[in-house]
């Protein structure tokens, strides 16, 4: 190295799976770290910058950071690939074959990424189930660190998979999905088989996904520690299970509302906008929502890899007219697969929609979730979206698609007692009488606990709060690996 570049600060690779919901987190840390002089490469594939460009000020809003930058990679997916559904999981492991060389060679090639203004990457922060990044750090010598962008919850169902298929829990006998599990420390009280993740449903232990979400979870403890975005008040019996396993846990979420609030520290007469959408925003939604009475509107969104059918959309309209609540729908372009008019959103849905409901094809979703409007979200569960829920107070009905999302929703509504899970139905009469369960009958209940938790939250990423502090330990410990590598 040149020994004028081993005074710079910190440079970081982070790393994450080419997704919205993981690109979206990781972005977030990237720019946490900035503001704290950290040098931060982002590593991401060519299709999600792509869209970035196109969709967002991403580049002008990181200008301000003369230390971050770009750097671009395949994702290995097919060409045809939707890039959506349940494909995305086949489609990504098979792509890891190819992305794995091409992400040695980017370090051997430059140098571990250094330039004039970078000294060589003293950390790797990949998302965690890319355990060829351990590999690469490993023969390389550089300290890694994993960023697991789902729940704790979801985590610790992975990582008991073995324990699971030992015990015979896995995979099921029989049909019935209510047999209660007892393999995972800490949720034997309220797991069933219809909460673990998806994937488990598969019918054989030795299933390539199945394999491949437990192989990487167990991956984690070769990893110098992981970061979680979650806050302790929300997950902390999960998480000292975890640190069973792996003591050196950095909970530092919800990572969106605590980007706001430290730039809002830094510069208090801005407000920060900060959209990675991958998808452009409809903002017309926010003046719709203007004009509709306090908590009236239930907000449906099914995040970005959720594909539902033709008949499913139906249900959920007819439920959401039904129920006489005003609706603000999120129909992603890709959203409705099947029949002869794939993607296209029935005219008769469009017509009567309009006189309560207002559906765009993708929303400023954070920003949504804060409007006064907002009473309730129909939601899959994904983990950001359930953050973002839950740090803005609003009780949620889940309807989880896949894979972490199923425990996710059975820690909302039977753990947190945020809101209520309707997994496993889609039925247009259940939509019906959860929305007047949760936005008239029980409302009370559910605004009391969800504003409870919102407060947690908030403490938690405020000034001396869990996640606050938990972030100072990482920006410490990241400057403290790049002292230990100029010796
Ligand atoms: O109209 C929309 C819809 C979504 N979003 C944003 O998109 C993100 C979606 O993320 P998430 O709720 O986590 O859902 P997915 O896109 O489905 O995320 C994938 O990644 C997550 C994190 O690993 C997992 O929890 C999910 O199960 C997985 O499907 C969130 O930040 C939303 O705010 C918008 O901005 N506008
Ligand atoms: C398709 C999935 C593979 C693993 C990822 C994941 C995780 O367990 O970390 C969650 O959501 C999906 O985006 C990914």
């Amino acid at each position: 190295m040149d020994h004028s570049q081993e005074t710079l600060p910190p440079h970081v690779l982070i790393f994450p799976l080419p997704a919205q919901g993981h690109v979206n987190s990781m972005l977030k840390l990237a720019e946490l770290l900035c503001l704290a002089g950290v040098h931060v490469t982002f590593l991401v594939s060519d299709h999600i910058h792509d869209r970035l460009l196109r969709h967002t000020d991403v580049h002008k809003r990181f200008e301000h950071y003369c230390q971050f930058r770009f750097q671009r990679i395949s994702d290995g997916f097919p060409v045809e690939s939707s890039r959506s559904g349940s494909d995305f999981l086949t489609e990504l492991v098979d792509s890891l074959t190819v992305v794995k060389p091409l992400f040695r060679d980017l370090f051997v090639r430059s140098n571990r990424l250094s330039s004039k203004l970078n000294r060589p990457v003293t950390c790797i922060i990949a998302d965690g189930v890319l355990s060829f990044a351990i590999d690469v750090a490993e023969e390389m010598g550089i300290p890694i660190i994993y960023f697991r962008t789902i729940s704790a919850c979801a985590f610790w169902a992975y990582f008991c998979i073995p324990q699971l298929i030992e015990s015979g829990e896995l995979p099921f006998k029989g049909n019935d999905l209510d047999v209660p599990i007892q393999s995972i420390p800490g949720m034997e009280a309220f797991l069933r088989r219809r909460d673990l993740p998806g994937i488990c449903r598969v019918g054989d232990s030795s299933n390539h996904g199945l394999q491949f979400l437990s192989i990487e979870t167990r991956a984690t403890p070769r990893a110098r520690a992981v970061i979680l975005n979650t806050f302790e008040d929300l997950e902390g019996p999960i998480l000292s299970h975890i640190r069973t396993q792996m003591p050196n846990v950095y909970t530092i979420g919800p990572l969106h509302a605590h980007l706001k609030t430290r730039l809002v520290a830094t510069a208090p007469l801005t407000v920060p906008t900060s959209s990675n959408s991958i998808w452009e925003e409809d903002r017309s939604c926010m003046t719709w929502l203007d004009a509709q009475p306090s908590q009236s509107v239930i907000y449906v969104s099914f995040g970005s890899l959720t594909i539902i059918t033709r008949p499913q959309l139906m249900e959920f309209w007819h439920g959401l007219v039904n129920s006489g609540k005003r609706f603000l729908w999120v129909i992603r372009p890709d959203l409705v697969t099947g029949g002869d008019a794939e993607g296209q959103i029935p005219t008769e849905l469009l017509e009567t929609t309009k006189e309560r409901g207002y559906i765009v094809g993708w929303a400023p979703q954070e920003d949504v979730l804060n409007h006064e409007a907002i009473g309730s979200f129909l939601t899959h569960s994904g983990w950001n979206s359930t953050l973002e829920s839950i740090i803005a107070g609003v009780p949620m009905i889940c309807w989880p698609y896949f894979i972490d999302q199923q425990v996710n929703s059975r820690f909302v509504g039977e753990v947190w007692r945020l809101g209520m899970d309707i997994k496993d139905t889609c039925d247009r009469v259940i939509v019906e009488t959860m929305i007047r369960d949760l936005m008239e009958v029980r409302k009370s209940d559910f605004v009391h606990s969800a504003n409870r938790m919102a407060e947690l939250a908030r403490n938690a990423i405020g000034e001396g709060g869990s996640s606050y502090c938990n972030l100072d330990r990482l920006i410490e410990d990241l400057k403290l690996m790049s002292v230990q590598s100029r010796t």
